[in-house]
């Protein structure tokens, strides 16, 4: 998806300033003249590998031959230890079979002036960030100050969540997984809270302000009484409906 516009707007104007990602009929860079980099930065996400492995084969796709890997994340942009590393299709034919990132991840590094100094460099000038808030935050400065250089470079977001908590995006990658994970957490408590007498199974989930994973699990799973999820106060409401239901089901 591409958001036009950044600013606060109400929620339904919004959704029509969104455009869905694709092909398009023009495009801006001639392929040949295309340095392309990829950075993944921030913590581990399942599908890092499958989105490097789209982002490479697609712009081969489209012309483009001179690929690179930042290692490390942004770390990699100032490290003289950190090669780059060149991509194309062979490269990353299998990598999404594997966990983790190809390019390793990392979070800190230079500032942003030295980013920008060290793209201008090696000449990138389409810039793929695979990360989270603090990557993005990160990207936008990249822009800016690629702009204020007047330098002709594109800086693509992929919003890399396993919460899947971003508005207008059908799915983040990574939360798939996340729930079928969080199923085996839910049965291993429930065989045991089921065998134990009076037992009760109480697992808890990732997404500390966001309750899609729980949520989705939850019901997946089929074996959940209750689920508490951030979006709900439910200890400020009132804790003995919380119990009571419990106590209710089970008739203990
Ligand atoms: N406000 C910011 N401006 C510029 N770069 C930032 C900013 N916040 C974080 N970064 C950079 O983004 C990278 C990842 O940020 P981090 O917060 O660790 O992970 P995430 O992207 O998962 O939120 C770090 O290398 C950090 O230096
Ligand atoms: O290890 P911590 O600090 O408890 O953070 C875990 C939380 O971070 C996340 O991965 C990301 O959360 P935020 O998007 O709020 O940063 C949550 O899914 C998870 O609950």
């Amino acid at each position: 998806m591409v958001m036009q516009k950044p600013e606060k707007i109400p929620i339904q104007i919004a959704a029509s300033m969104v455009q869905r990602a694709g092909p398009r009929e023009n495009i801006y860079f001639r392929p040949e003249d295309v340095k392309a980099a990829i950075v993944t930065c921030g913590g581990l996400c399942p599908g890092l590998n499958d989105v490097i492995r789209l982002i490479v084969i697609t712009l081969e796709i489209y012309g483009v031959k001179n690929i690179v890997g930042i290692p490390f994340g942004y770390r990699g942009f100032s490290d003289k230890n950190l090669p780059e590393i060149p991509l194309s299709r062979k490269v990353v034919q299998n990598i999404h079979l594997s966990g983790g990132s190809l390019l390793g991840v990392s979070r800190g590094g230079p500032t942003v002036t030295e980013i920008v100094d060290s793209m201008e460099e090696r000449g990138i000038n389409m810039l793929f960030v695979l990360g989270g808030n603090g990557t993005h935050a990160g990207a936008n400065a990249i822009h800016n100050e690629c702009v204020k250089r007047r330098m002709k470079v594109a800086v693509v977001g992929v919003p890399k969540t396993i919460d899947n908590d971003i508005l207008h995006m059908d799915k983040t990658f990574g939360f798939d997984t996340a729930v079928e994970e969080a199923q085996r957490a839910i049965n291993s408590a429930y065989i045991e809270a089921h065998s134990a007498y009076h037992g009760i199974g109480v697992v808890k989930l990732m997404g500390r302000s966001s309750g899609f994973i729980a949520m989705q699990a939850s019901l997946a799973s089929g074996q959940v009484d209750i689920c508490l999820i951030p979006e709900t106060e439910y200890y400020n409401d009132d804790p003995s409906r919380l119990f009571s239901a419990r106590f209710l089901r089970w008739e203990l």
